[in-house]
């Protein structure tokens, strides 16, 4: 029986692809496998047992992935998955903040006793006036999954779009439109759109990607969307550009006490990809790839290993190897499976940047003794029987 523990809620329609080998613990010191959202797991105890967390969703700064990684538990997440949540919550914020809609809706509230409601509004209206989207410059940096969805549809939308991603994935650059411009240097960006979105994973190399310099070179109508995550700005100096009129909106959906409250920020509670579709899309990925895992030893979407993926185990035996991408690993374990007298059928070894991952198909049925000199192996982080 696996089990598996549930950090956030996951919908229903991804655990039930859970089969009946699967139970939901309610502590996760008894789990094999967590599924998360965004709960911050960087101080939780990791229990011994635990060998997958699934992310269902993109980004995955909440999760200590060397950690995990060190400790042989993969990590994933679910590309994509999420993504059309994202788009379209970023069109919202642009007409949001070109637009006094929020302003226009409280008024309509607050004069909800007005017999005369609608004489009196069409005198008041020109106090939410605002700016069409279309025809203006939309800059997007990072083009990955959402990125590549915001900056397609804005062409459609008539804006002149301008797109900024040095590590674009060739799938990716495939699926942009051709009518977007490619740009080279992120200041082109920062000195001449009008509308500004960023998609990045937060990594080290992209904290406070746009700073202070950033938010000085942009137009005083410069309207900065922020549905990736907060500590990609600088939102000090955001701030203090929107007070001082450097800037026209920040719409950011990570509320904090920095820009909550605090003029030109337009803030929603990480609402990007709260969806019936977008949560149903990442809890199906998330549990297929906990169960071809556990069940096939199969790594597709890690975020902390290698993919690698030699279907299901048509052989007497599996086991995957969880291991530092070191010189000698494999001879180490075909020497080990040799002098025990077993036969590889196949197999196949995979790296990631300090971390590697073998999978063994084997003839024949692999002894507890055989698996413990595997896991005494230098550099060996876990192994798994998988069959
Ligand atoms: N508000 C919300 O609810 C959600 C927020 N997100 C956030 O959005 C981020 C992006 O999500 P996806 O597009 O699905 O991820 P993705 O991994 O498909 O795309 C990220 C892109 O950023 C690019 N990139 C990395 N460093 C860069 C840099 N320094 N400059 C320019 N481009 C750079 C990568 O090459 C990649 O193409 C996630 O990491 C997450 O933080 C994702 C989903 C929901
Ligand atoms: O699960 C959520 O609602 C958060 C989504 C998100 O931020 C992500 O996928 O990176």
């Amino acid at each position: 029986m696996h089990k598996y523990h549930c950090l956030n809620p996951i919908a229903a329609v991804g655990l039930d692809l859970f089969s009946d080998d699967y139970q939901k613990v309610e502590d996760i010191k008894d789990a094999e496998a967590v599924l998360v959202r965004s709960a911050a797991m960087h101080d939780l105890e990791l229990p011994e047992g635990l060998a997958a967390v699934a992310r269902a969703g993109a980004g995955v700064n909440n999760i200590p992935l060397d950690k995990c990684a060190e400790k042989g538990i993969v990590v994933f997440n679910t590309p994509g998955a999420n993504a059309n949540g994202v788009k379209e919550l970023v069109f919202a914020g642009m007409l949001y903040a070109s637009r006094d809609i929020v302003g226009g809706i409280d008024w309509c509230l607050a004069n909800q006793n007005d017999e005369n409601i609608a004489k009196t509004a069409e005198k008041q209206k020109k106090n939410f006036a605002g700016t069409e989207i279309s025809g203006k410059k939309l800059g997007v940096i990072g083009l990955g999954a959402i990125g590549v969805l915001v900056a397609n549809a804005a062409t459609h939308m008539g804006m002149e779009v301008y797109g900024y991603d040095p590590y674009i994935s060739v799938s990716a650059a495939w699926s942009l439109s051709r009518s977007v411009k490619h740009i080279s240097n992120v200041e082109d960006i920062y000195r001449e759109c009008d509308y500004i979105t960023i998609h990045v994973p937060l990594l080290d190399s992209t904290r406070k990607m746009i700073g202070a310099d950033a938010i000085a070179m942009m137009k005083p109508t410069a309207i900065v969307l922020n549905f990736a995550r907060d500590l990609l700005v600088d939102e000090e100096a955001m701030v203090d550009a929107l007070a001082a009129g450097k800037i026209k909106k920040y719409v950011s959906d990570f509320p904090n006490t920095t820009t909550v409250g605090a003029k030109g920020c337009i803030v929603t509670p990480h609402l990007g990809a709260s969806t019936a579709e977008s949560e149903d899309n990442c809890a199906l990925m998330a549990v297929r790839e906990i169960r071809d895992y556990l069940e096939n030893g199969n790594i597709v979407h890690s975020v902390n290993f290698p993919d690698c993926s030699m279907g299901a185990c048509m052989t007497a035996g599996r086991i995957g190897i969880l291991h530092k991408n070191e010189s000698g690993m494999l001879s180490h374990f075909t020497t080990i499976l040799g002098n025990a007298g077993i036969n590889i059928d196949g197999m196949a070894n995979k790296s990631r940047g300090d971390y590697a991952y073998a999978l063994i198909d084997v003839d024949t049925n692999v002894p507890e003794d055989v698996l413990a000199k595997l896991e005494q192996t230098d550099g060996v982080l876990k192994v798994r029987k998988v069959k």
